[in-house]
């Protein structure tokens, strides 16, 4: 059974050879996008102090920046689609670079706001998408294990981050360490420079990717169109809010992302409020980011399979209500070891969401409009991302329990898992009605044009013998 969306790409991917040096390229991306806002935590209580500004005043410089990331996707998208994902990638590179140099220099919390928050998290938007794009320009049949490996990069950047910052906050405070983590964000635009146009084999003859492989996807312009709204048309693919596929996607995603974050942050805060000390209450964090960096690349390994890859949207929700299971249970754990059991399954969880959200994308829309869906669903989960945490912080603080912070989470994971499950079983039975629509015209056409010109040859044989 096909996929659920034809790729459309105009060329057969290669699915290997420099494509793996895009994935690796990618993991480097992806890594720098995700664990670098987590990791800038380290120096949030000196630079609190050095201020002398409140926990959710320092706090708005990570949320700053995760915003700005997943606002700048529809920007990212634009500049992918015209120029292709190495340029933005290195680009974004400079930028990240940029904002934390000048950010050493920060004479006050606001300029930290603008720097790391708004350049440094565009400069991770334009890390993330073109990174997770151009994956689908190399890969189609192994494309899960390519996006398993590349989102890989995630937990294995942030284990590494996260005792370097420390290392580098003892030895050089939180100025010199900006400035050397200024240094070493370059390495995204080494990353970006491996990602090398794919060479596109149409007939015969190989042609590299210009960048601008959206014009010749586009349809025409409609005349009505003016035109400033063509030109936006030309580059974000607004067809998309009237693809049910994508609908569906979307609105589970929002939903999901309101109690996708919370658990993760809040993990060893809940194990403290047990009385566990606080570095007992760290190895669960490190416990949940190991199984997390092994079960992302099986996780993809798994979804490439052929039992799995046809139905592949069914495995993502199942990882998405497995996620709202575990919350609903961790409240019963019992003691220290039941939470680390809920570390570990809860672990398994979010790799296995993190492994396939994007390519759950790539399988519905295709790769050819994913750079456009990507940005799309990016700036709408926004909010969700955002006001996550805060709430489920609220949660704790009106109740003084964090028992209903993780029921709620739960909810609003298991509840778009069901959501999944329910209508991309709808959505499968209509593609494969729509298929088989779509292979009986083509018959009937084949045959007229076949019946069309036998008649025609036979005309011509009987104006021969006359
Ligand atoms: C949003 C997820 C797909 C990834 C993530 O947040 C992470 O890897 O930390």
């Amino acid at each position: 059974m096909p996929p659920a969306a034809a790729t459309n790409l105009g060329y057969t991917p290669p699915d290997g050879g420099w494509g793996w040096a895009v994935v690796f390229a990618a993991f480097i991306s992806i890594g720098f996008s995700y664990a670098f806002p987590k990791s800038l935590t380290i120096y949030f209580k000196e630079i609190q102090e050095y201020f002398s500004v409140s926990y959710s005043e320092i706090a708005w410089v990570s949320s700053v920046m995760l915003a700005s990331m997943y606002a700048g996707g529809p920007v990212s998208s634009v500049l992918v689609n015209r120029y292709g994902s190495r340029p933005v990638v290195m680009v974004g590179g400079l930028m990240v670079s940029a904002a934390m140099v000048l950010a050493s220099f920060g004479t006050t919390i606001i300029h930290l706001y603008l720097c790391v928050g708004v350049i440094g998290g565009f400069g991770l938007a334009f890390n993330l998408q073109p990174a997770l794009t151009i994956i689908g320009t190399y890969f189609q049949v192994k494309r899960p294990l390519a996006n398993g490996l590349a989102m890989t990069g995630s937990p294995v950047v942030l284990s590494t981050l996260a005792p370097l910052n420390q290392f580098l906050f003892d030895s050089f405070g939180w100025r010199g360490s900006f400035l050397i983590l200024g240094s070493i964000v370059l390495n995204c635009c080494v990353a970006g420079a491996l990602m090398r146009p794919v060479k596109k084999k149409c007939n015969g003859a190989a042609a590299e990717d210009t960048g601008a492989q959206l014009s010749n996807l586009l349809t025409e312009e409609s005349p009505s169109e003016s035109r400033s709204q063509s030109c936006m048309h030309k580059f974000i693919d607004f067809s998309l809010f009237k693809h049910r596929g994508f609908l569906i996607y979307l609105i589970g995603n929002v939903v999901m992302f309101f109690g996708f974050f919370a658990p993760v942050v809040f993990l060893a805060p809940y194990a403290k409020h047990q009385g566990i000390d606080e570095y007992s209450a760290a190895f669960l964090l490190s416990t949940f980011a190991l199984v997390d960096m092994f079960i992302r690349p099986a996780t993809g390994f798994i979804g490439n399979t052929k039992w799995i890859r046809p139905r592949i949207q069914y495995f993502f929700s199942f990882a998405v209500s497995y996620n709202g299971i575990c919350h609903l249970l961790c409240p019963l754990a019992p003691g220290y070891v039941g939470l680390v059991v809920y570390a570990v399954f809860f672990g398994l969880a979010f790799g296995m969401v993190s492994a396939l959200l994007f390519e759950a994308l790539m399988d519905i829309v295709g790769a050819h409009r994913f750079s456009t869906a990507v940005g799309l669903v990016t700036i709408i989960e926004c909010g969700p991302v955002l006001l996550g945490p805060p709430i489920s912080g609220a949660l704790v603080d009106i109740f003084g329990d964090y028992k209903y912070m993780y029921y709620a989470c739960g909810v609003f994971m298991l509840v778009p898992g069901i959501f999944f499950f329910i209508m991309h079983y709808y959505n499968y039975k209509k593609l494969d009605e729509e298929q088989r629509q779509s292979v009986t015209v083509e018959m009937r056409t084949s045959k007229d044009t076949l019946e069309l010109k036998m008649s025609q040859d036979d005309k011509t044989a009987h104006e021969t013998d006359g």
